[in-house]
């Protein structure tokens, strides 16, 4: 186990496994079978509508398979609740409690008690000043702006310290230069805490940044699977390739660029 800046020990990372997952909403039908490697940050992509953040709902435990098993682990999750499940999640917006502080917000993280021990406020301060959000503490949500936001819950993703990270199209309202100071920050905390990230985007060129595997939805199903290099060279799948159209490019230099200590 290493130990990052605030004291807190990397985990082992944890694979998932979808194991013939079925669940549907009224006529929109899912069945997942899907394998996402240990540590690895795998990017989640396909059509508006295929099923991506149904995915992440049946991992994080908001959804219930009508068939068929998550695996975290090795563990069957079926049973826990979201809360118990070795997860933490971000979204496009609403991740914050609009009547709590920074520091409330952030503090969620350790204690669902707004209780915070002087040991609970130091680590929210420490969290606080790897997102770049230091001396903002008592801020209310209202008074950030949308990147300092998604900062906040990046923050808490540090306290709360799950192996398991889900990420739905969480810089998808940024501008690409914040996007991609945020994809930055994502793939440091992935490096130092060497958690299992899936990470939900449309835009190719955030896959290439921080991406190391694909997964490539598609009506419901995963359809296609792959290294990230492999996806975005031309050897990627044709369905992949007409998802992306003309934007997919080069993969040459991302990767370098993204393990870059933010
Ligand atoms: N709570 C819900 N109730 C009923 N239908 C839903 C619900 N959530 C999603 N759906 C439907 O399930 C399908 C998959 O939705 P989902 O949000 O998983 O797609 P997505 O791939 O994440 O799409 P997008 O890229 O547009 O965010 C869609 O047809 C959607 O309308």
């Amino acid at each position: 186990m290493t130990t990052t800046s605030d004291g807190i020990g990397a985990q082992e990372a944890l694979a998932l496994t979808l194991d013939g997952v079925s669940f549907s909403y009224g006529e929109a039908a899912f069945r997942f079978d899907a394998g996402f490697a240990a540590g690895r940050i795998t990017a989640i992509m396909g059509p508006s509508g295929s099923g991506k953040s149904t995915l992440l709902s049946l991992i994080a435990g908001f959804e219930t398979p009508d068939a068929g098993k998550v695996l975290i682990g090795g563990i069957d999750v079926g049973d826990a609740a979201p809360s118990a499940r070795p997860v933490s999640m971000v979204f496009q917006e609403n991740n914050l409690f609009a009547h709590l502080s920074v520091e409330g917000n952030v503090g969620l993280g350790r204690t669902p008690s707004l209780r915070l021990t002087s040991a609970d406020r130091h680590a929210v301060a420490e969290a606080l000043a790897r997102v770049g959000l230091a001396g903002k503490e008592q801020r209310l949500p209202r008074e950030l702006s949308g990147g300092e936001r998604q900062r906040v819950a990046l923050a808490r993703v540090l306290l709360r310290d799950r192996p398991v990270l889900l990420l739905d199209e969480p810089f998808a309202s940024l501008g690409p230069a914040l996007r991609d100071d945020m994809l930055d920050l994502v793939a440091g905390i992935h490096a130092e805490r060497h958690m299992t990230v899936l990470f939900v985007t449309h835009h190719p060129q955030d896959a290439r940044r921080i991406g190391q595997e694909i997964v490539f939805v598609d009506e419901g199903r995963v359809a296609a699977t792959g290294s990230a290099a492999d996806f975005f060279d031309r050897s990627g799948p044709d369905a992949f390739r007409r998802y992306i159209g003309d934007r997919g490019g080069s993969v040459a230099g991302s990767q370098h660029i993204a393990r870059k200590p933010t």
